[in-house]
């Protein structure tokens, strides 16, 4: 390549470096005045702990509450979110998100009455938040600039690629995490986030060496444990947001000392959801060791006051 060329090709170079900081500056104070914009909306309206959303009709009229909402629409959540959502065409909340996400928004943890088919995917799915994220098994090398959405609580974070894992959903069986991961990919697909499975069915190793790239994992509790042991790399230690998701059946399936040790692994500091059709003495008991006083934080269609006890909702 002689001079001139050499010089052409810098001088382009360079201008497109200033486009993609214009873009860039733009996009980031656009971001910051809607983070700043949903802050403010849910301080404003978040329910007060400890009680029913579903006990209202909807919200009060006039005063930024959102507890009530019977559409996603009336919830503080993200544009990119929104659109998501509506292209998925959900539009009105389950009994279950109408109860859990007023509360999952406000970044409390939540203790949720919830069958299978009840749409509690959405409820955890949604409260994260992100920026920046590609999508794909942990051991595959699937990409596509998308979104996702346990979205809210990273997006409001500012998460991004380089910070790690961000959010852990815990699941029973590989079926359910795939079922959830092709969920977060129709809801988070404006959102830029890696996000992948650790389900088993293919080598530690394969998994392993993308797990560190990963935002949010989705994970059954065997697996999981394995990769805190053995995948030099793994580090949960910025981690946002734990989900428990069927709680009483990776109970059932013998997991409790496996999730006893993935806890103990965990940091303190971080949002807990759980999720369960039924409310056995070892689901209170993971309860009291994963939740931030559970009793504050029980909801479902048969929850009237803190410490009520539950049973699972309908849609
Ligand atoms: N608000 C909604 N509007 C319309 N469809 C919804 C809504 N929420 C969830 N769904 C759909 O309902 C189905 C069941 O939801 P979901 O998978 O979240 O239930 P679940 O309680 O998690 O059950 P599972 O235990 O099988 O995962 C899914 O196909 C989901 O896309």
């Amino acid at each position: 390549m002689g001079r001139k060329e050499r010089e052409e090709r810098r001088k382009e170079q360079a201008k497109l470096r200033r486009r993609a900081e214009k873009h860039m500056g733009k996009r980031s104070s656009q971001e910051t005045r809607e983070i700043d914009d949903l802050e403010a909306r849910i301080a404003a309206g978040a329910p007060p702990p400890g009680t029913n959303p579903l006990a209202l009709d909807a919200p009060a009229a006039g005063s930024g509450a959102y507890a009530g909402a019977r559409t996603f629409e009336e919830l503080p959540l993200s544009a990119a979110t929104r659109a998501a959502l509506k292209q998925a065409k959900f539009t009105q909340l389950t009994a279950i998100q109408r109860a859990a996400l007023p509360h999952a928004l406000a970044g409390r943890d939540v203790l949720g009455a919830a069958k299978t088919g009840s749409g509690k995917t959405l409820c955890f799915l949604i409260p994260g938040g992100w920026s920046q994220i590609s999508w794909g098994p942990a051991h595959s090398s699937g990409s596509g600039g998308a979104r996702g959405p346990l979205v809210e609580l990273l997006f409001r974070r500012r998460w991004g690629k380089l910070d790690g894992l961000g959010a852990l959903v815990l699941t029973p069986t590989r079926e359910l995490a795939m079922q959830i991961f092709d969920e977060l990919v129709k809801v988070g697909r404006r959102h830029e986030i890696s996000a992948g499975l650790l389900i088993g069915g293919k080598k530690v190793s394969e998994e392993a060496t993308r797990v560190a790239s990963l935002n949010v994992l989705i994970a059954t509790p065997g697996r999981l444990l394995q990769h805190m042991d053995e995948t030099p790399g793994f580090d949960a230690s910025g981690l946002q947001m734990l989900v428990l998701d069927e709680a009483d059946r990776i109970l059932d399936l013998g997991f409790a000392a496996t999730l006893d040790a993935i806890i103990a692994n965990l940091p303190r500091a971080r949002q807990t959801l759980l999720f369960s059709a039924t409310q056995t003495k070892s689901v209170r008991d993971l309860a009291r060791l994963s939740l931030d006083h559970p009793d504050n934080h029980m909801v479902g269609p048969q929850q009237n006051r803190p410490g009520h006890s539950w049973t699972g909702p309908g849609k």
